[in-house]
């Protein structure tokens, strides 16, 4: 799918969501919710705590029900694909939860190859291979492969779990929180790692984040989850001069005051200094 965006440029949508609402009882998370997620970029996706975030992302990965609404992964319509057109969709996703949700029972390597022996039939010896261009990949070192995940520490896990969302080689990963629980500087090395991984895989990064550095360091755009919907996308550029109390207050406020500029621009240098986190 093609787009146009405000500058009038041509870009090509990889996920696009329209008008999606999600309920719970009387409780109604999202409504009328659009967004567009385009080929190559990173997007930040953040909002307050408990305004449905994480709602979204599991909506469009079919992990929640909604109640209308239409979404488009890499082109097709996410709902209406057949089994085997799903199941090549799915091959194409990579994801990584919260807390990496790692299988706690399996090494990392029998961790990574849970994905190729659900979707591929692989020989082990070609498997084990791959399995080690992930951990290489990830900036692991060749022994975790055969730790637990309950031997790791917690930049280890989430570079495990992102090893594990990229078994399949995906076009579009989706991030949940990927920095949470990290120190700032093992934070401002996963964010460094997506961006190459971006940039070398072409990877689209879908990234639900609290963490005002990787905004700043390495999402292209932002979109704003507020009133159930999608209330502000841009860069941050544009979300640093959106005329909105809760986007002023968590850009200019007290934890954002060292990484943007009194003239109102990113501070670069303080984002990349990592001194920020959470
Ligand atoms: N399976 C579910 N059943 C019922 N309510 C749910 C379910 N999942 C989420 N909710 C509700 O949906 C709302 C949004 O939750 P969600 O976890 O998506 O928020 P979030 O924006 O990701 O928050 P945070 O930033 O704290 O992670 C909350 O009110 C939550 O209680």
């Amino acid at each position: 799918m093609q787009a146009t965006d405000a500058s009038g440029a041509s870009r090509k949508t990889v996920l696009s969501v329209r008008g999606v609402n999600v309920s719970f009882g009387s409780n109604t998370v999202l409504k009328d919710l659009d967004l567009d997620v385009y080929r190559g970029e990173i997007l930040g996706f953040i909002g307050p705590s408990g305004t449905g975030k994480s709602v979204l992302m599991r909506t469009v990965l079919k992990l929640l029900p909604r109640q209308s609404g239409k979404v488009w992964i890499l082109g097709h319509d996410y709902e209406n694909v057949s089994d085997a057109e799903r199941m090549a969709l799915d091959m194409r996703l990579g994801v990584l939860f919260q807390q990496g949700a790692l299988f706690s029972s399996l090494t990392v390597r029998e961790n990574i190859q849970v994905p190729m022996r659900e979707y591929l039939d692989l020989p082990q010896s070609l498997m084990d291979e791959l399995t080690m261009l992930k951990i290489e990949m990830v900036g692991l070192a060749p022994q975790a492969a055969d730790r637990y995940p309950s031997e790791l520490s917690g930049g280890m896990i989430k570079r495990a779990a992102l090893a594990r969302a990229l078994a399949l080689d995906p076009d579009l990963v989706f991030l949940d929180e990927p920095t949470s629980g990290l120190d700032p500087i093992g934070a401002a090395e996963f964010d460094e790692l997506i961006a190459r991984l971006r940039d070398t895989l072409g990877l689209t990064v879908y990234m639900v984040t609290h963490d005002l550095d990787s905004l700043f360091s390495v999402c292209d755009r932002i979109a704003v989850l507020g009133d159930k919907k999608v209330k502000a996308q841009g860069t941050i550029e544009e979300m640093l001069a959106f005329d909105d109390e809760w986007i002023q207050s968590y850009f200019h406020g007290k934890r954002a005051r060292s990484i943007v500029r009194k003239d109102g621009q990113p501070n670069r240098a303080g984002a990349d200094a990592g001194t920020m986190n959470g």
